[in-house]
């Protein structure tokens, strides 16, 4: 855990669905409006949730599949959930606990901040301005910002890049397995939150260099 100490680092990598924000209802509504409008049946929230984690993509085609529909749906159906989700970002989310003290804490001990999400880059953006969240951060990427997304660590090293860190001193936190496989393949420590989503698996089975309850509670 030595290198996880204060004065170690220089950077953090926040993740942004279930680690900063609680989106899973947000996300119910957007994909059962665009099921209906495919005439399928509305998915229970905790079926959506084993699917949040690999980008919007990998959420409607699992959700089609989920509610019987076909894979020839998925242009229509992708189409229509950018639609009900543009019009839905942010209205049932919530902020977690501790997640405000913890970017306070991040800052006050002078790192630069980067959020990398699987989220579209568009959707991201305005979330974390609609919950007064993105002025936290130096550098906000999206899914669609490089050729491949978390669990690959491109995205990661490009946030290093950006913020001009060393992997070996720019914590990453996150929520799932897919920030922990993209962290360890970087070369950067990993932290993960324990209320998140991770594909209905426990977080405590992922290798990660600690667990904690809140961001508040960063081993900083
Ligand atoms: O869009 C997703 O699937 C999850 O996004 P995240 O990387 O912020 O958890
Ligand atoms: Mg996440």
């Amino acid at each position: 855990m030595s290198k996880l100490q204060s004065g170690t680092l220089q950077a953090a990598v926040i993740d942004l669905d279930g680690t900063l924000v609680d989106t899973l209802a947000d996300f119910t509504v957007a994909l059962n409006a665009s099921l209906a409008d495919s005439g399928l049946p509305a998915l229970a929230a905790p079926a959506i949730e084993r699917l949040v984690g690999k980008g919007s993509e990998h959420l409607v085609r699992g959700a089609l599949a989920e509610a019987g529909g076909d894979p020839s749906e998925f242009d229509a159906c992708w189409a229509a959930y950018q639609r009900h989700y543009g019009a839905v970002n942010g209205r049932h989310a919530r902020v977690y606990p501790g997640a405000f003290e913890g970017l306070r804490r991040l800052r006050a001990q002078g790192l630069k901040l980067a959020c990398v999400t699987n989220k579209p880059q568009s959707f991201a953006e305005a979330l974390l301005a609609d919950k007064d969240l993105l002025a936290f951060f130096d550098v906000v990427f999206g899914g669609d910002a490089f050729e491949r997304r978390k669990p690959d660590p491109l995205p990661i090293r490009m946030a290093c890049r950006a913020l001009a860190s060393e992997a070996a001193r720019t914590l990453v936190v996150g929520d799932s397995m897919n920030d922990a496989q993209a962290a360890r393949a970087a070369g950067c420590p990993v932290v993960l939150v324990r209320y998140g989503y991770n594909h209905g698996r426990p977080i405590e089975e992922v290798d990660a260099d600690a667990f904690v309850d809140s961001l508040a509670a960063l081993p900083l």
